[in-house]
């Protein structure tokens, strides 16, 4: 599978675990950087990452920061991509199952290597379950517009 992956200063251990391992299981990895632990910007790298999933050149991504918060709340800038925060397969593959998500995001600070490479094969090997799920999904690309009135759910 073709896989982005991105951090900020936080991840980039992890990240370079992730990618090498990844690399090892025969997929094709892009590593969008960054590749210095020097403070940097967690949305350049977020909104770098959407990108290329977005126009194709990548199927899925990995975001990558120290909560995994900042660079999920990045990617999620972009209409295109559905990027869930995880810490534990179950979301993992639930993100899959239900949500079609193409990104996931994890936090360096807070996950071990094990659980984040249990995380990334859930994330790669669960398919999207479709049916109810579509309906939802779709909504997901068409939300509503600046003045639509939402009625409060009874
Ligand atoms: O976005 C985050 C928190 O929501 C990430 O954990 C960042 O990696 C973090 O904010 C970076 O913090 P630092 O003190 O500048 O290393």
């Amino acid at each position: 599978m073709r896989i982005a992956i991105a951090s900020d200063h936080a991840a980039i251990e992890l990240k370079a675990e992730l990618r090498d391992w990844l690399i090892e299981q025969g997929h094709e990895v892009a590593d969008l950087g960054p590749d210095t632990k020097e403070s940097v910007d967690y949305p350049d790298f977020g909104y770098k990452l959407a990108g290329v999933v977005a126009d194709g050149t990548a199927e899925r991504g990995i975001a990558l920061c120290g909560s995994g918060i900042g660079i999920s709340m990045s990617v999620n800038r972009n209409p295109a991509l559905r990027c869930a925060l995880v810490s534990e397969p179950v979301s993992a593959e639930l993100c899959r199952e239900h949500n079609d998500a193409n990104c996931i995001a994890m936090g360096a600070r807070l996950i071990g290597i094990d659980m984040a490479k249990a995380c990334v094969t859930a994330f790669l090997e669960t398919e999207f379950a479709g049916g109810r799920h579509q309906r939802r999904v779709d909504k997901l690309s068409d939300p509503p517009g600046e003045g639509d009135r939402i009625e409060p759910l009874q």
